[in-house]
């Protein structure tokens, strides 16, 4: 995978992360659950307001890294769960390719599957996700971001 299968964005604040997530809570309210497994590191945040939402107090992780910025390498898994899931909610910020939800649904095939950000090709790994995004779009999270100062157009445009 190349940063030249990406091109568009979908830009992320902070204040539409936590919509997102709320809302995603609300279509797991019926469900009890032991506890929460973070994916790191971005399953970590939207495992947070869950737990918050839900009242989990018992979190776990599973720590896996497959990309850097936006080139895809080997999946390292660095830690895992010795447990099948079952009861537990797994959670990450996103699938894209569903690389990485392959990777940890055979390590947890019993636990239930959410993501507050889907693509086709990922989607059908998970049970329950919120948004919808197209395969050729950057996900940009708010915590890879920062706010910078922006030049007024007359100086951008006439200098
Ligand atoms: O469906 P895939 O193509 O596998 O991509 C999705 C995964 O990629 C990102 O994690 P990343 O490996 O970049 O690590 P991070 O969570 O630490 O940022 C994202 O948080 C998902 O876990
Ligand atoms: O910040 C991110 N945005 C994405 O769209 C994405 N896809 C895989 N990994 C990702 N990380
Ligand atoms: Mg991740």
């Amino acid at each position: 995978m190349s940063t030249h299968r990406y091109h568009q964005h979908f830009t992320v604040s902070w204040d539409q992360l936590h919509r997102d997530v709320r809302e995603l809570c609300h279509r797991l309210i019926e469900r009890d659950f032991k506890g929460i497994v973070a994916i790191t590191r971005g399953g970590l945040i939207p495992a947070a307001l869950i737990a918050r939402e839900l009242n989990v107090r018992l979190i776990d992780t599973v720590c896996i890294k497959s990309y850097d910025h936006m080139g895809q390498g080997g999946l390292e898994v660095m830690k895992g769960v010795d447990h099948d899931g079952d009861g537990w909610l797994l959670v990450d910020d996103l699938v894209d390719t569903g690389k990485t939800a392959r990777k940890v649904r055979e390590m947890l095939p019993r636990a239930h599957f959410v993501t507050v950000y889907a693509k086709p090709e990922g989607r059908p790994l998970v049970d329950q996700y919120l948004t919808e995004v197209a395969q050729d779009c950057w996900i940009q999270f708010p915590w890879d971001m920062g706010i910078a100062y922006v030049e007024p157009l007359v100086d951008q445009v006439k200098r």
